[in-house]
């Protein structure tokens, strides 16, 4: 027993609440998918410093299917570029089932790399050489996501190559418009070996939870993808994950995500959490009926939703202070300037644009009305990112050309080395070890002589 256990216990609670769901159907276009247990279900989460936790079938393999298609984009995306692989595959919702032919009138490029269309030419933009197969690749990118070696189910792969006319078709019909640049049949077969490829519940949320760190894998530690690739296949998943029905899931649940139709379901919180879903009855868009009230409860629950609020107030803090709380106020003239014209503002946490704003604001307020000087203690910042630095240095050097004083008290160098912070800001602001030493030369320059 441990006191994270309490974050199972949640997951267990959710499975214990929506096992008993029994609508929808196993997908039976693929054969072999019918061989799946229906009553299967497993819950899985995996957090930034690579904790995972899950409850009930959370370790049973079953077959990607299109959960591969965020990543195989992914790896396109990382081959070529964004422009290059936006010329052959777009990036709008198409508002059909995944086996539309969902095709851009006049071009005939499909309409996104989620639907099937879009993710046979994804599939087909993998760089394929003798020395190194496309599947190949595209295998070692899905495991380097999930931090295990994958394999291939090859009896779903036969039943799907078996039966899979209609991808054919469409594949043939890309070419037709000139949208797919390989052979029809060699693209499909292997996006169907794609889709076979074997992983669990708690690989899902590994994967998920890369992409949500910015594109490395919290439990391998691997940099998979660049944090611009991992930004750019979550904006297509919250876009367009859900077929037709990614508009009510992300106004419902609020986060990006891919369904497949072996059951598996995955969601990504941005810096906070990938989930993931296994359970194989699906509803009419090809979705786990369990994963999606699973997912969407647990979205609820840790209040995941996008949309909500997502700069919490508190994550970093800034405060405005008068000198009056210093321990040791000195008396006389030093201490009345110490206490009306010296202003104290001190920030905490993790600084980028957004707290650097609320510090620079705080700056502004701090102090008495003529604007006399303002110590900037930066102690209990754990770090600032170059958004925030460059925002931080700006405002310091504005204060420095209207003539306001300051000082900082910064012995982590947070805002950089001193070199770079007088080429920045302009001046050499004094810097000092504690605020009780800044403020009291502050306030000595105030006071004046004597
Ligand atoms: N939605 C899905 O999971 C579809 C994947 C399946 N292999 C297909 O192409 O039909």
């Amino acid at each position: 027993m441990s006191a994270s256990e309490a974050v199972t216990d949640a997951l267990r609670e959710l499975h214990a609440r929506f096992a008993g769901v029994d609508e929808g159907r196993q997908a039976d276009y693929i054969p072999e998918l019918t061989r799946s247990d229906p009553d299967d279900f497993g819950l899985a989460l995996v957090s930034m410093d690579g904790h995972a936790y899950s409850a009930g079938a959370a370790d049973t393999p079953f077959t990607l299917q299109s959960v591969s298609k965020p990543f195989v984009y992914a790896l396109a995306l990382a081959a070529l570029g964004l422009d290059e692989v936006s010329r052959w595959v777009g990036a709008e919702p198409s508002g059909e089932a995944f086996n539309a032919i969902s095709l851009e009138p006049g071009t005939g490029r499909p309409a996104n790399a989620m639907v099937n269309a879009g993710a046979i030419v994804t599939t087909a933009l993998v760089p394929d050489s003798r020395e190194e197969p496309a599947f190949g690749r595209i295998l070692s990118c899905l495991s380097r996501f999930a931090g295990r070696k994958l394999d291939v189910d090859e009896d779903v792969h036969g039943s799907e190559a078996a039966t899979g006319d209609r991808n054919r078709a469409l594949a043939y019909l890309i070419r037709s418009t000139g949208s797919l640049p390989v052979d029809p049949v060699q693209a499909v077969d292997t996006y169907f070996r794609q889709c076979a490829v074997r992983a669990t519940a708690v690989d899902l949320a590994v994967m998920a939870a890369t992409l949500a760190y910015g594109g490395v894998n919290p439990v391998t530690g691997e940099r998979v993808v660049s944090p611009e690739v991992a930004a750019q296949v979550l904006a297509v998943m919250a876009t367009c994950g859900m077929y037709d029905s990614s508009g009510d899931w992300l106004l419902r649940v609020g986060l990006p995500a891919k369904s497949g139709v072996s059951g598996g379901l995955l969601a990504a919180g941005p810096a906070r959490f990938g989930l993931a879903a296994y359970s194989p009855l699906l509803d009419a868009s090809g979705t786990s009926v369990r994963g999606r009230a699973a997912l969407g409860a647990l979205s609820e629950r840790l209040g995941l939703h996008l949309m909500r609020n997502p700069a919490l107030p508190g994550s970093t803090v800034t405060l405005v202070t008068t000198a009056d709380v210093l321990p040791s106020a000195p008396t006389g003239r030093l201490a009345r300037a110490l206490h009306e014209r010296v202003g104290v503002v001190a920030a905490q946490g993790a600084l980028d644009f957004t707290a650097a704003e609320r510090v620079l604001y705080a700056l502004d307020e701090s102090g008495s009305e003529d604007g006399g000087p303002v110590v900037l203690d930066l102690r209990e910042v754990t770090g600032a990112d170059s958004d925030a630095l460059v925002l931080l240095h700006a405002g310091l050097s504005r204060l420095a050309r209207e003539g306001r004083r300051a000082a900082v008290v910064d012995p982590g160098d947070r805002l950089g080395p001193p070199d770079l912070l007088r080429e920045r800001t302009g001046q050499d602001l004094p810097r000092f070890g504690s605020r009780e030493e800044a403020a009291e030369q502050c306030a000595r320059v105030l006071a004046g002589p004597g």
